[in-house]
């Protein structure tokens, strides 16, 4: 069936989310047709998508990345951040770091309370379940899913770098608990360090990601869409601009190639395709709202700054910009370490060690993400105190009353995400990563064109301009590096990666004001690591400057970006409603993770997941489809 004119439904991005729907929409009844337009290229079976230990090559080349640029920031001293976000068929699920992490069950019950009856924990954990196939031993049945299409594992191989910082923190950290076959994706554990799994097919250690286990696997489906034999067509590397309205009913979208466009202007005339029963957006957080916004969906404000007609006032589309904070430290490690930084290089001789054992078994260091094992963190009173009173009065608010939330969320890296230089060639590296679960700080994100969908968007993701944020990225540097320097593999600290402390060594001044304790400064080399019983750093108040001074130049994205069309109510600020559709107009959704109102305390790729199979019931019931049978 060639490429139409005119479909039942049409997609806007064929991200994460858009793969599961259209996926199971088509299996659910094969007779719909379904055109998915998505802004990048295909990812079917490329080897920088399935071969996991690629992502952060990948990342650094940018081919399956949209990158948006903030404003300046004052309190980042004037600088812009980049926030990359995906762009492929299979989006975030095809391209992230494999990181598998669901939120505490409190995260969707705080959805359900804005009004969305039917988003809850006990609505959405049951499909969290149905799309995982959790291939961990010895897990609780009662909270995986063991038949649906996306895989869990633990990955290729355990590295030292991962099992060092269990035995590091059992030791060390006598507050928390350690257990190697701990479950910390129960929607509930915190405070307990752990193996940390990985959206990796433990048989043939490829990546899971949407398109491939929703899209690609249907029967007859073709990358063609002019010559497939099926009704689901894939148009790549086109942007919808905007949604095609009749009397306020979605008839459909027009949509551009990049080519189609010279120095911001179109050339030629943009597409249309149109839907005869729905148009869903799934553009993800930066893409859908910036759709709305061209299609005069937005506030009076923003569209009259881009000469935008409006069609409907709705002042929350692309506010309530989400993403977590972190922070990446890195450390020395010994020539023995199991670290990543080879392969990260994306050199061939590099990967070339690695490639036939994950050819023939599935395994090795390619079926890894580097990241092993980790903590979702929450404060003992004394840390508590440690915190301060910026970040006190958000405890009383926020957690006191919800004890399944983490404040941050702590692993160990086996490898340099930063890429530092080491100072010798023979040392390897390794890392401590902490994002803050639930940054105080919420963005924004707007349009600058009214019709060029690749023009740069006005956006701000606000990182660190509340000082509760702060306070908590302080607080992890600290716990990372006593964790780091008592682990066996660490050999110093590489010092471009750490604050610039004013501390000076014992026997100083200043050092002996510290009151004989270990002064902040950092350690460029060691021939191994500390005893675990050393005495914790102390930090002056000056020491406390640097690190606020290093995070406000380093700190980053988690490329967890969400919310900016919020469901939640009209007056509140809302996008959409509880069954996905957009305030003011009809025949027209929103399905992926802008939808989020509230942030989740977890790396999002399921939440997403979750969308996906909670919007699949929802679009599925609204065109009276029985979505039974778009299981598998
Ligand atoms: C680098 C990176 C690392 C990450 N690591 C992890 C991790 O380890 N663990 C984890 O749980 N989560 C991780 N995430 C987050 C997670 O992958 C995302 O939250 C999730 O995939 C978002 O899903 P989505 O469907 O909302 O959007 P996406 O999957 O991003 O899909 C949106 C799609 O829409 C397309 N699009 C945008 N605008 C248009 C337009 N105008 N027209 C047509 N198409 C358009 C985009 O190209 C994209 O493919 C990571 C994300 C990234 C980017």
């Amino acid at each position: 069936m060639p490429l139409l004119d005119s479909y039942d439904i049409i997609f806007a991005g064929g991200g994460t989310v858009a793969c599961i729907i259209a996926g199971r929409l088509a299996r659910a009844d094969p007779s719909l047709s379904i055109l998915i337009i998505e802004a990048g290229p295909h990812s079917f079976n490329l080897h920088h998508h399935v071969q996991p230990a690629r992502y952060l090559y990948s990342l650094g080349q940018g081919h399956t990345f949209s990158k948006h640029t903030s404003v300046q920031s004052e309190v980042l001293g004037g600088r812009s951040v980049c926030v990359p976000s995906a762009s492929c068929v299979g989006g975030g699920s095809a391209v992230n770091f494999l990181l598998y992490a669901r939120p505490p069950a409190s995260d969707y019950d705080d959805w359900e309370n804005l009004g969305n009856i039917g988003w809850g924990a006990e609505s959405l954990i049951p499909l969290s379940k149905k799309i995982e196939n959790y291939q961990i031993p010895s897990c609780r049945p009662s909270v995986h899913g063991f038949t649906g299409p996306i895989r869990v594992s633990h990955g290729g191989c355990d590295t030292n770098i991962g099992k060092e910082f269990l035995e590091t923190a059992a030791q060390y950290d006598r507050d928390r608990k350690m257990s190697t076959s701990v479950d910390l994706n129960d929607f509930k554990k915190i405070n307990v360090y752990g193996p940390w799994h990985k959206y990796i097919d433990s048989q043939t250690g490829k990546r899971s990601d949407t398109a491939h286990h929703f899209l690609y696997n249907l029967h007859n489906f073709d990358l063609d869409p002019e010559s497939s034999n099926h009704k689901v067509h894939v148009l790549t590397k086109r942007r919808v601009v905007r949604v095609i309205f009749q009397n306020k009913r979605a008839v459909g979208v027009e949509y551009v190639a990049r080519e189609d466009f010279d120095n911001g202007k179109p050339q030629v005339q943009p597409r249309i395709a149109y839907a005869s029963r729905l148009v869903v957006l799934s553009s993800g957080a930066f893409g859908s709202p910036a759709i709305l916004e061209r299609s005069g969906i937005g506030s009076t404000l923003h569209l009259s700054q881009v000469d935008v007609r409006q069609i409907v006032d709705l002042p929350g589309v692309g506010e309530n910009y989400n993403d977590h904070n972190i922070g990446f430290t890195p450390y020395l490690a010994s020539e023995d370490s199991d670290c990543l930084d080879g392969i990260f290089s994306g050199e061939d001789k590099a990967i070339e060690p690695y490639l036939k054992e994950w050819e023939a078994q599935g395994s090795g260091l390619l079926a890894h993400s580097s990241i092993d094992a980790g903590v979702k963190l929450r404060p003992t009173p004394e840390e508590l105190e440690e915190l301060g009173p910026d970040f006190k009065q958000v405890w009383d608010e926020f957690y006191a009353g919800a004890p399944d939330k983490p404040v941050a969320v702590l692993f160990a890296t086996a490898g340099d995400f930063m890429n530092y230089d080491a100072p010798s060639a023979s040392l390897k590296k390794f890392g401590m990563a902490c994002f803050t679960a639930y940054p105080r700080a919420v963005g924004y994100t707007h349009i600058t064109s009214a019709s060029n969908p690749w023009a740069p968007l006005r956006f701000d993701p606000k990182y660190l301009s509340h000082p509760a944020d702060v306070a908590v990225l302080r607080w992890c540097y600290k716990r990372g590096r006593e964790l780091a320097r008592r682990m066996s593999s660490y050999r110093g600290e590489i010092a471009a990666g750490h604050p610039k402390f004013c501390s000076s060594p014992p026997g100083s001044d200043l050092g002996k004001s510290l009151k004989a304790g270990i002064p902040a400064s950092v350690v460029s080399s060691t021939s191994g690591p500390v005893a675990i019983d050393t005495p914790d750093i102390v930090y002056s108040e000056e020491d406390d400057k640097a690190i606020d001074d290093h995070l406000r130049a380093t700190v980053g994205t988690t490329w967890h970006s969400l919310g900016t069309c919020a469901m939640k109510p009209r007056e509140a600020g809302g996008g959409v409603d509880s069954r996905l559709n957009v305030y003011g107009v009809v025949n027209l959704k929103v399905a992926d993770l802008s939808i989020a109102p509230l942030n989740v305390g977890a790396n999002t790729n399921n939440t997403a997941l979750t969308i996906g199979e909670k919007a699949f019931l929802l679009v599925a019931e609204d065109l009276g489809i029985s979505s039974d049978s778009g299981q598998r």
